[in-house]
């Protein structure tokens, strides 16, 4: 169900860091299409050795990325295994994963999020339509492949990047890991992901949009402070857009039917950008 690459077809670069379980690294990859060969530029993601249990759901995650196509959705090669590693050959995305840009770019504008939370609200309209669960929406796994430079209207541009290990194969610690973006109805349950998971995700990934890149419930580092948060049925400190508070609260309802349809998610962000249009306007007015 996705192509698989030659080992020798694959040059590495530089280390580019590493997830939970994988290692990155830039380097290229070499196809011979009619008669001549070609060079490409691709993201190595390589399973670590001891995890190599993990590699069916490692490779899982690339032909989940193989098996549809979306202009939000990064790109999967192919996969290559030589010996105990296993690699995902991706596309190389220019600016990597968004989690890092946002806490380096600290003047982000509002616009400039919204645009970016409505590319990922799209992007899970595709998956929901194409009855695919993704399983680990987080600014991590979202990757900026154009910024943006408003002196020549160019907006930014996202990808959304695979769900890497599923969160079944995980052990209880790692799972604890991802509160809060994993819904909490998943924690009893990680082997049972639904639609609504992929929303309540999507609602703490716009929250660490709005919040420069601070992950939430930052300091709460006790894995047992950070169940009290789903216990207590807590909310994410919100915003001070009340509109906008209000979309994050209803994607982290923790009553799966209290969460919106993917076209209500899209058509309220509209709503906030020419909401936040009107506010910057009138906060403009008021000064003069
Ligand atoms: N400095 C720097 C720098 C780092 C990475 C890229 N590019 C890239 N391309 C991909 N296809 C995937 C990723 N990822 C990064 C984290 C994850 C987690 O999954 N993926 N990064 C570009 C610049």
């Amino acid at each position: 169900q996705f192509h698989t690459i030659k080992y020798e077809d694959l040059k590495w670069d530089e280390s580019l860091g590493q997830g939970s379980f994988t290692r990155i690294f830039k380097g290229e990859k070499t196809d011979y299409r009619d008669g001549e060969k070609h060079t490409t530029e691709v993201l190595l993601k390589e399973l670590d050795p001891d995890h190599k249990n993990c590699w069916e759901s490692f490779f899982e995650a690339a032909s989940f990325m193989s098996q549809i196509s979306h202009k939000h959705l990064l790109h999967v090669y192919g996969v290559s295994v030589h010996g105990d590693k296993n690699i995902m050959v991706q596309e190389f995305v220019k600016h990597g994963a968004l989690d890092l840009y946002l806490k380096r770019e600290k003047s982000l504008s509002v616009s400039w999020k919204l645009n970016v939370a409505k590319q990922l609200a799209c992007v899970l309209n595709f998956l929901e339509e194409q009855s695919i669960i993704h399983g680990n929406i987080c600014a991590k796994n979202l990757l900026l492949v154009r910024e943006e430079d408003p002196s020549q209207g160019i907006s930014p541009f996202i990808k959304l990047s695979d769900p890497g290990i599923n969160v079944a194969m995980l052990g209880k610690d790692v799972i604890m890991h991802r509160i809060p973006w994993i819904a909490p109805e998943s924690l009893a349950a990680p082997d049972n992901l639904t639609h609504e998971c992929d929303k309540w995700s999507f609602g703490a990934t716009v929250w660490e949009i709005f919040n420069n890149g601070n992950p939430p419930l930052q300091g709460w580092s006790l894995e047992e402070v950070k169940l009290k948060f789903y216990e207590n049925k807590q909310q994410l400190p919100p915003s001070q857009w009340t509109e906008l508070a209000d979309l994050i609260g209803q994607c982290m309802s923790y009553d799966l039917a209290f969460r919106p349809s993917c076209r209500s998610i899209i058509r309220q962000l509209n709503s906030l950008v020419t909401s936040g249009n009107n506010v910057i306007f009138r906060l403009a007015q008021d000064d003069h």
